[in-house]
């Protein structure tokens, strides 16, 4: 299947500043993709950098099998970036038109349908529009455009609980009716974990994880059992994270292999377990020289 984004060694730098380095990922098409990570780690870099708003410092990056930013790309590539950007002066029957100027693939009654399902007044300024209302009509916008690929740059950040969820529900319905790949970048892994079937976790400019989100999960372990030193795990146990109290060790643990040792209570992690091991890694543990697969750094405290 084609990659919907690879990048390759890619990096962005802003002066003497790395906003993004060392970037090696490669998503097949068909996913919906979560992008988190700390304030700063890079992602909206990533983002510009796939749409073609940006240009690599280093190494390189393909969308849909191409460069990003191309007149052809632009048609295929939807963005909603950061605030989900409206013109303030422009009614909701106003951006519509524009977007069927502007965009060759309009599809005038998918934005009509969600337009009248949002109960949007095609009348009302964008200015005075909510700002949930703002973003259903930015996702509206993105989606009539028909793109093969719609990224998203923390749509819901400031949305309320439940504008967030009809937000993410219309993108969900939106993503299952058409053939739709998403990246969605997001600091809330509890909306990631109800949307998304692949993960990156970047942290500090550099890709931490990457993959789907149930192999992460089914590759992941939560060991707890009698204080252990983490030298003494066997070989293909990778230690992502382990604390210590004095009698009892928890690691979290990547491995393809079952877990033997009946001395572990082996559990389950979710989505949010997953991310902050990374993040915590990625705090304490020196950066990665390029994304190992297997991460092979114990972190001991
Ligand atoms: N135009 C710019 N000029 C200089 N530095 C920049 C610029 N844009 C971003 N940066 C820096 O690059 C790094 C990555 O920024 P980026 O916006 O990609 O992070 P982010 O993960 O999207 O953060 P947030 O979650 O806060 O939106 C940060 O240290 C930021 O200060």
């Amino acid at each position: 299947m084609t990659a919907v984004l690879q990048a390759q060694e890619l990096g962005k730098k802003y002066g003497r500043h790395w906003a993004l380095r060392d970037c090696t990922i490669d998503v097949p098409a068909g996913h919906v993709v979560g992008l988190v990570g700390p304030n700063g780690a890079g992602k909206t870099t990533l983002l510009k950098l796939a749409c073609g708003q940006l240009s690599p410092t280093a190494g390189g990056i393909t969308v849909l099998g191409g460069p990003p930013g191309g007149q052809a790309q632009l048609a295929r590539v939807g963005f909603v970036a950061q605030d989900t950007p409206t013109y303030a002066g422009l009614t909701v029957a106003d951006h519509l038109r524009l977007g069927a100027r502007l965009n060759p693939g309009w599809d005038a009654a998918l934005a009509q349908e969600r337009v009248d399902r949002l109960g949007l007044d095609p009348r009302r300024r964008a200015a005075k529009l909510s700002g949930g209302e703002r973003a259903q009509l930015a996702l509206t916008l993105g989606l009539a455009k028909r793109p093969e690929l719609l990224v998203l740059d923390e749509p819901v950040a400031a949305l309320d609980p439940l504008a967030r969820r009809d937000f993410l529900r219309g993108l969900m319905e939106a993503t299952a009716e058409h053939e739709l790949s998403v990246v969605l970048s997001s600091h809330l892994v509890s909306d990631l974990e109800r949307t998304c079937d692949y993960l990156i976790v970047l942290v500090d400019s550099r890709v931490r994880l990457a993959g789907e989100v149930d192999e992460l999960l089914a590759t992941h372990h939560r060991l707890t059992g009698p204080r252990r030193d983490p030298g003494r795990l066997p070989a293909g146990q990778h230690v992502v994270s382990a604390r210590h109290t004095e009698r009892q060790s928890t690691f979290i643990v990547r491995t393809d292999g079952p877990i033997l040792d009946p001395a572990w209570t082996v559990s389950r992690l979710t989505m949010e377990d997953l991310v902050l091991a990374y993040m915590e890694q990625a705090a304490t543990a020196p950066a990665p020289a390029a994304v190992p697969r297997r991460p092979a750094l114990a972190v001991l405290r």
